[in-house]
């Protein structure tokens, strides 16, 4: 079963970073995410509760990394995947999350996981 449901382009501002001058401002992420989910079910009932809700996903995520503060992306993407897989039964999660600006000859940079089984 191929699939899957997107956000693409989620901005968070949030607090985030190593360096002390980091925790002391908010900075923008920018995640990209691909959630396995069998389309079929909503597809045919045309019932938003079959579906994986990307609003909710989208609130939810934002909300996690605005709470969480933290001072790696790794950490970041691990946690909003496990909060993926426990709380809205997403089996498999591709998470990009990057930090534009963040080197400033870089367009942005990043980490990217893959947790679960799709
Ligand atoms: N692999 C990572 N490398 C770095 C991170 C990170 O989250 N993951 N973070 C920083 C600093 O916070 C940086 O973004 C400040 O510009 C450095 N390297």
């Amino acid at each position: 079963m191929a699939d899957s449901v997107l956000i693409e382009g989620l901005m968070i501002e949030t607090v985030v970073g190593v360096y002390d001058w980091e925790r002391e401002v908010t900075q923008t992420l920018v995640a990209d995410l691909e959630m396995a989910w069998d389309n079929r079910v909503p597809g045919a009932s045309d019932n938003v509760a079959d579906a994986l809700d990307y609003a909710l996903v989208s609130d939810r995520v934002v909300g996690c990394l605005q709470q969480l503060q933290p001072k790696l992306l790794e950490h970041g993407a691990e946690v909003v995947a496990r909060v993926l897989q426990q709380e809205f039964g997403v089996g498999w999660v591709r998470l990009k999350l990057r930090k534009p600006g963040a080197v400033p000859a870089a367009q942005s940079v990043g980490v990217c996981i893959e947790r679960g089984v799709r």
